[in-house]
């Protein structure tokens, strides 16, 4: 919890700018006393300046600062410097700086300097942490542990302006929502409503985006689909007709091959009977010569058939003889002669025997030679019939078609080359048309139920935002109005008001029967019995100063948890004795209610001495700060 330690005011109202004015805080009562126009006033305006960085009503024109008029200096310096702990314990000084520059009728005020220091607990030295006045505005509620408008309206809030509970509804809602931060949440509420909407448009143009491309999608697979099979089609009508001209190819050469071998046979055959006709006359002559000898054969076989007539006589006559050889031997030499002889002519007649055979031979081979000379004259009249021209051509043709179908199967495959190149070019124009249509598709819907997810938790975030902002609201309204009861009761000494309330209600909804986002308005009733009246314009002086407090000490209750710190200025003001002495009574009671919070410092400033002395019989008021004006 926080809490404020020292102040050094220089050079601010009525505090000049040659010395320093140091009011130390005490914990848990700090009094501050003093005639009208003594300057108590400027010290709360100086603790404001310190931690809020604003200047009181009214200062605009260096009302602030020592008047240069009265320093009879042309430039004041103005210093605020607070000492104080910050949420977690931890030392800290705040120093604000003004100088204010008189020029004749014109002065002009700047803000110097402003410096946060803290002190390194170990070390004791101050270490800067800003020394922006932006920085430094935001940087001491979040040390202090309170809002800026609780800081403005609860704990430093101005005499002039202590009675804003009973100002007019719009100030009053401004107030009030600036201290529930109502706009903050509001605001974030609207953020989360707009990046909804947007959520919802992207959702629909991503959608649009997705149909697209599912379209996109299923065309490309259909074009893929039908281009392949149409090229598949076109390609296998393609092999089939190469395979039919190859089939054909290798048939014609096959044919050509056969017309070469028969033309090769027939060119052989006609070499063989060429060959065979230059040695026909030859084999004539030897037919001849045979003819002749067969002729002298046949001679020489009439004669051996006459000899063996002959012979058979002889043999007789051998026999004969024979049988004379008995008889006589000398006969028989001559007759062995004789025998040899036609021995020797036997021999003969077997040579002649050999002559027969060949002759028959040369019969066989007349025969053959007839034949042959038929064959050839039979190929002869073959050859004159045989077109070998006509062989000739039908070679040339087939020859020439040979050349057709070569042509044909260089056309198929220039046609074929064709075919795989138009598929690579299909292939490319898929690719950069519907290039990763797949892909695109499938992050376009990711994005899609992302976005879908993302709005729904958005919806769901909102209204549990609105529901909790009621809900904080209405319970902090019932905290607020049980400790605003219980001070009124406790202080109000009049009988004409039983308590005061504040009641709050709720707008319709900014946007949207759906939406719960609320705006509330503020006034604060008096209640008496059954009846319920507004405060404000039926309220004395004094019950508006009352009410004012009342309301200020129950959000101080309830709003600064972390800061037990509180300034009251002038408490008293408008207050009949009697209320006066039951305020007293109420403000020890706080005091004593919060002592177990370990850095409650209320801070009462007064002119009031009798308030003052009933302050002083509590246990709490050892010291007081009596503020009073130096002679210059
Ligand atoms: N710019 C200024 N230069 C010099 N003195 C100033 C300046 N502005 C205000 N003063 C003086 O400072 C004093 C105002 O101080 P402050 O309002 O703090 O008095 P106070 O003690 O609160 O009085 P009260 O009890 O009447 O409220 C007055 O005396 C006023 O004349």
């Amino acid at each position: 919890m926080s809490s404020i330690d020292k102040l050094s005011i220089q050079g601010i109202r009525s505090f000049d700018s040659h010395s320093r004015a140091i009011v130390q805080f005490y914990t848990p009562l700090t009094l501050i006393v003093g005639h009208n126009g003594a300057g108590k006033t400027t010290i709360i305006e100086a603790l404001k300046y310190a931690t809020t960085g604003d200047l009181p009503p009214n200062s605009r024109n260096g009302a602030f600062i020592f008047d240069p008029k009265l320093a009879g200096e042309s430039e004041v310096l103005a210093q605020v410097k607070l000492k104080f702990h910050n949420v977690n314990g931890r030392q800290m000084v705040v120093t604000r700086s003004i100088q204010l520059t008189k020029q004749r009728t014109k002065v002009s005020q700047k803000t110097l300097e402003s410096l946060l220091h803290a002190k390194d607990p170990e070390t004791g030295e101050h270490v800067s942490i800003s020394s922006r006045c932006a920085d430094l505005d935001q940087a001491l509620p979040l040390q202090l542990g309170v809002s800026k408008a609780v800081l403005d309206n609860v704990i430093f809030c101005h005499q002039e302006e202590s009675n804003w509970p009973l100002s007019e509804p719009s100030i009053l809602k401004k107030k009030f929502d600036e201290i529930f931060a109502a706009t903050r949440y509001t605001k974030a509420l609207d953020n989360i409503k707009t990046l909804r909407k947007e959520a919802t448009v992207e959702m629909r143009l991503n959608d649009q985006q997705r149909e697209f491309l599912r379209v996109n999608r299923r065309k490309a697979r259909k074009t893929l689909r039908s281009q392949e099979h149409e090229h598949e089609e076109d390609l296998a009508e393609r092999r089939r007709e190469l395979d039919d001209l190859k089939s054909q190819k290798s048939r014609v050469a096959g044919q050509i091959h056969q017309l070469q071998e028969q033309s090769q046979g027939v060119a052989r055959t006609m070499k063989g009977l060429e060959a065979d006709l230059l040695q026909l006359p030859d084999r004539a002559k030897e037919v001849k010569s045979w003819i002749d000898r067969l002729q002298g054969l046949l001679t020489t076989s009439v004669d051996l058939e006459n000899g063996r007539d002959r012979l058979e006589q002889i043999e007789k006559q051998v026999q004969s003889l024979h049988q004379e050889a008995e008889k006589a031997e000398t006969r028989m030499a001559q007759e062995a002669e004789e025998i040899a002889s036609l021995e020797r002519e036997e021999m003969g007649s077997r040579e002649r025997e050999r002559n027969i055979r060949d002759t028959l031979r040369w019969r066989d081979l007349r025969k053959q030679l007839q034949g042959a000379r038929d064959h050839y004259g039979e190929m002869v009249k073959a050859m004159g019939t045989t077109d070998r021209s006509g062989c000739q051509k039908e070679m040339e043709e087939l020859q020439a078609r040979q050349q057709d179908l070569m042509t044909q199967r260089a056309g198929l495959l220039g046609e074929m080359k064709q075919l795989e190149d138009q598929v690579a070019r299909l292939t490319r124009d898929l690719e950069g048309e519907y290039r990763d249509v797949d892909g695109k598709y499938r992050r376009h819907l990711i994005k899609s139920r992302v976005r879908q997810s993302a709005a729904a938790d958005l919806d769901k975030y909102a209204l549990a935002l609105e529901k909790s902002i009621m809900k904080y609201h209405s319970l902090k309204m019932e905290e607020i109005n049980k400790v605003i009861r219980e001070l009124w009761v406790n202080t109000y000494q009049g009988s004409d008001i039983d308590t005061i309330e504040i009641r709050s209600e709720s707008d319709k909804p900014k946007t949207g029967g759906s939406s719960l986002t609320r705006s509330y308005n503020y006034r604060v009733v008096m209640i008496r019995g059954e009846t319920e009246l507004d405060l404000r314009g039926r309220c004395s002086a004094g019950q508006r100063v009352l009410t004012s407090l009342i309301v200020r000490l129950a959000l101080a209750e309830s709003f600064c948890v972390q800061c037990g710190v509180l300034a009251l200025d002038e408490p008293t003001t408008n207050l009949d004795r009697d209320n006066i002495a039951s305020l007293a009574g109420s403000l020890v009671q706080i005091i004593q209610h919060r002592r177990q919070q370990r850095n409650f410092q209320l801070i009462i400033i007064t002119h009031d001495e009798e308030f003052m002395r009933l302050l002083g019989r509590s246990d709490y008021a050892d010291y007081y700060w009596r503020v009073s004006k130096n002679s210059r």
